[in-house]
């Protein structure tokens, strides 16, 4: 469904070069849901204009819908769905007739159309506000009609840019709700972008992570947590005893570091245990036989953050490029 060679876009703004994106390689085949995720300004946006036409690669290609995008920018916009970031203010349109007349631009006769909104209308939740104007629907209210606006001419793709920013988490939730129903009744392909690293983790099927123009690291949420981060132990045992676990506990961690602290008399250890769910009773076991028993344990699966800790060495909230 998309497929870019060395795709790479720089802007030159008063005499500076910024490379926002450096020679990407992407692949997303039909019916997956691929999140691109990455800190403010990691290239995000950029990769996704250039995809959906707005922005011309600087060089590189990409297919998208099976059309090249530099050679047949028309043919790509007819067959995608793109809903960008924030809403260009208010409309005093009609919800129904804002839909009828995205219908119409890509085509549809009038009877088409306002069978498709009120459809739409239907399966994201909107039936009742069709008659509303644009202007006083609530920002997540607005969101979904964006997603409707995107879905019109039934694109067999859809790009998302940041859909749920600035929501509040119930409204992201039933945003999102509302466009895995339409995934799973349309077969939609869903590229979107986020730096909402829960909602990559959990929504999509795919995480592409991007930092400073760079693809950085690019498979499910699942295999990049277990094969990069670990999981979080936190492990207590008695001052006393703490000499004799040091060194268990450096196997443990298989060559990551072992970090500690101490007081009233514990010494708290943490370290990154791959398989820590696996591994943990099998530790416990170990200490108490070295006669180092817990005191208490703590295991934290890790976060798609860890994993681009791990990548970058920066946390992906702060870890903003520039
Ligand atoms: N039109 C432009 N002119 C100049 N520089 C730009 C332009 N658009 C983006 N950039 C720069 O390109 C880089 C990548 O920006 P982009 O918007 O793609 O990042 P992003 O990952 O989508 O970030 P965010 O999460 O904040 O939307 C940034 O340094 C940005 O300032």
């Amino acid at each position: 469904m998309i497929h870019t060679d060395k795709l790479a876009k720089t802007f030159t703004v008063r005499k500076e070069t910024v490379e926002a994106v450096k020679g990407v390689d992407i692949d997303v085949a039909p019916g997956e849901l691929v999140a691109f995720l990455g800190p403010n300004g990691a290239g995000k946006s950029t990769t996704l204009r250039m995809l959906t036409t707005l922005l011309t690669p600087t060089s590189g290609t990409a297919r998208v819908a099976g059309v090249d995008v530099t050679a047949d920018p028309a043919g790509v916009r007819a067959r995608i769905g793109y809903i960008g970031q924030g809403n260009g203010g208010g409309h005093s349109f009609r919800v129904i007739d804002e839909l009828v007349m995205q219908g119409r631009f890509y085509g549809m006769n009038s009877a088409d159309a306002l069978a498709r909104a009120r459809e739409l209308l239907d399966s994201l939740d909107l039936a009742d506000l069709a008659k509303r104007t644009v202007l006083k629907l609530s920002g997540g209210q607005r969101r979904r009609m964006d997603v409707a606006l995107g879905l019109m001419h039934s694109p067999r793709l859809l790009f998302l840019d940041e859909p749920s920013t600035g929501m509040d988490p119930q409204n992201r939730a039933n945003l999102w709700e509302h466009i895995m129903r339409m995934r799973e009744q349309h077969g939609t392909t869903i590229v979107l972008t986020t730096h909402y690293m829960d909602e990559a983790d959990s929504m999509s099927e795919r995480v592409i992570i991007i930092d400073h123009g760079r693809i950085i690291a690019d498979d499910t949420a699942a295999r990049l947590k277990a094969n990069l981060a670990g999981d979080l132990l936190a492990v207590e045992v008695a001052a006393a005893s703490a000499p004799g676990v040091r060194g268990l506990l450096g196997r443990a961690a298989a060559g990551g570091e072992v970090s500690e602290n101490s007081y009233d008399g514990v010494v708290r250890f943490r370290l990154r245990l791959p398989e820590g769910a696996r591994l943990a009773p099998a530790l416990l076991l170990e200490m108490h036989d070295a006669g180092a028993p817990a005191q208490s344990l703590e295991l934290k699966p890790p976060t798609l953050d860890d994993v681009f800790l791990e990548l970058t060495g920066r946390n992906l909230r702060e870890g903003a490029n520039r």
